[in-house]
């Protein structure tokens, strides 16, 4: 997507550890009119497939899909990365290493939100090493739902994520694919 591209090139900042910072524009603060076009594209790639419901995580994850499900018209459902009060009960749980906070989470959904007739579409900002995507696959699986796939808004293709999810025969629709960063050579796109 070239108008995404070209805004990474703009305002994304390269860090140490592999770390893209676009916190400009799509999780910190959040340009909505770029997501408008970020969500459209996302209808057209997965244009014929019946989707009931979208699957994120907290906390970059939310606004993306949000805006995504306008174009889906279904509802977002976000797995939680703490245990709340309001959410005991039965919930499918998976184990996901953050790539940014550098910690395991026990996330969590509540199964009264994932049943065995949902199509779900998974959608994230970022896929490093694909950790938070299997996590979410794992709960549509326990609930026994259907993965139609997974739209990502920049995959860091040079770390395994893309690879281990694609291994898995899942569609995965990327829309700016990086292939190499680095501070001194800025970002190359696959
Ligand atoms: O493919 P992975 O290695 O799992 O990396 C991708 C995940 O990393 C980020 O979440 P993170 O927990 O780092 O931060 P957040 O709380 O801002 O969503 C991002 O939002 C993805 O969910
Ligand atoms: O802002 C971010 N930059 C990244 O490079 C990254 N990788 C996973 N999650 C990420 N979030």
């Amino acid at each position: 997507m070239e108008l995404l591209k070209n805004r990474i090139i703009k305002d994304g900042k390269i860090k140490e550890g592999n770390v893209l910072k676009v916190d400009a524009f799509l999780n910190h603060q959040l340009d909505i009119e770029l997501f408008e076009k970020i969500g459209e594209e996302f209808k057209r790639r997965f244009e014929g497939k019946e989707v009931t419901k979208i699957l994120t995580i907290e906390a970059s994850g939310i606004a993306i899909a949000c805006i995504a499900a306008r174009y889906f018209k279904v509802p977002v459902v976000f797995a939680k990365k703490t245990q709340t009060k309001n959410i005991a009960g039965d919930v499918y749980t998976s184990k996901v290493e953050s790539f940014t906070h550098g910690k395991v989470y026990d996330i969590i959904v509540s199964k009264e939100f994932l049943n065995v007739d949902d199509k779900v579409l998974i959608i994230d900002d970022f896929l490093a090493n694909g950790k938070a995507l299997l996590g979410l696959v794992d709960l549509i699986t326990a609930a026994g739902a259907e993965v139609i796939g997974a739209g990502i808004v920049i995959e860091k293709g040079f770390q395994e994520g893309g690879k281990t999810i694609r291994d898995k025969g899942i569609k995965l629709e990327s829309l700016a694919i990086i292939k190499e960063m680095s501070v001194e050579g800025g970002v190359i796109f696959s």
